[in-house]
């Protein structure tokens, strides 16, 4: 793992490196570059943009032709892609946005985890550079009950494999304009921003290989345990929207050993395989 931390920084300072003190959050680069990086077990290529469309749709629609694990950082997207056919939206430098190809073993239904493992790697990478976060089922990271980043995960079967491509995008500056373009409170984190951005994607991505390696030997399960410790809303009264339509309401009881959302209900526990999770403040959904 040492290596492919050291490799990754190697690749990724390429480009000049950032100063600190700027109120901006850092750039990584402006051309694209490709490099590589190695863990014990894996290469990650890696890529750099200054804009694309979106780093997901980039590499799906690339994944027939890549030769393994595949990075691909963006500093702006222009049609970023949110979970349930949603956007993602923001300004160049304002977040830290990639996706990570991955390819897995499979089965395809083991898959259904994989985005709250996704969750958990990322949340205890940003825990551990000293800004607390939360999970929100599925995957969004909450600091202090505002969304900080949003993960998009999006499988695909090629004849001869099965792909994850994993977008993550974590507000490092939330500018007043954007937080009105999305139309409600978004969290960010100054701090992050202010780091070595590749210092940053190097930890995010070491934590996240690790991750998907054991996700792929074990499925979810060793996951839930620190799912569940790292969930925002253990224990409290939240309604579960479909195309923002309450479709249940529960306490809820965190997550089970492949990933769903437990709700503790009138009518007893049931297990949520999808759908958006809301609080229930007065009745009323959030
Ligand atoms: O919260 C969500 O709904 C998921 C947001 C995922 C955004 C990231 S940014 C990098 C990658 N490329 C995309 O188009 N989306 C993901």
């Amino acid at each position: 793992m040492s290596t492919k931390h050291s490799a990754a920084h190697d690749a990724l300072h390429a480009t000049p490196a950032p100063t600190r003190a700027q109120g901006t959050a850092s750039a990584l680069s402006a051309p694209a570059i490709t490099s590589h990086c190695a863990t014990s077990a894996t290469h990650v290529a890696i890529e750099v943009v200054a804009e694309t469309g979106s780093t997901n749709a980039d590499l799906l629609a690339r994944i027939g032709n890549l030769h393994g694990p595949t990075l691909r950082i963006a500093e702006n997207q222009t049609a970023g892609r949110g979970r349930a056919g949603r956007s993602w939206l923001s300004k160049p430098g304002a977040a830290l946005m990639f996706s990570l190809a991955w390819r897995f073993k499979g089965p395809l239904h083991k898959m259904t985890g994989l985005p709250m493992a996704v969750g958990v790697a990322l949340a205890e990478t940003i825990a551990s550079l000293g800004v607390p976060v939360r999970i929100k089922w599925p995957n969004d990271l909450l600091r202090d009950g505002a969304k900080l980043a949003g993960i998009l995960v999006e499988t695909q079967k090629t004849d001869d494999a099965l792909w994850a491509v994993i977008g993550c995008g974590i507000n490092l500056l939330m500018p007043d304009e954007l937080e009105q373009q999305i139309g409600r409170e978004v969290a960010s984190a100054p701090w992050l921003a202010q780091m070595d951005r590749n210092q940053l994607m190097a930890a995010l991505l070491s934590r996240l290989a690790a991750v998907l390696d054991e996700f792929d030997d074990t499925g979810f399960a060793p996951f839930a345990e620190r799912w569940n410790t790292l969930h925002a809303w253990q224990g409290k009264e939240v309604v579960l929207l479909d195309n923002g339509a309450v479709v249940q309401q529960g306490r809820a009881a965190g997550v089970d050993d492949i990933g769903r959302l437990l709700l503790d209900t009138d009518a007893g526990r049931v297990e949520i395989l999808s759908g958006d999770v809301s609080l229930r403040l007065s009745g009323a959904p959030t």
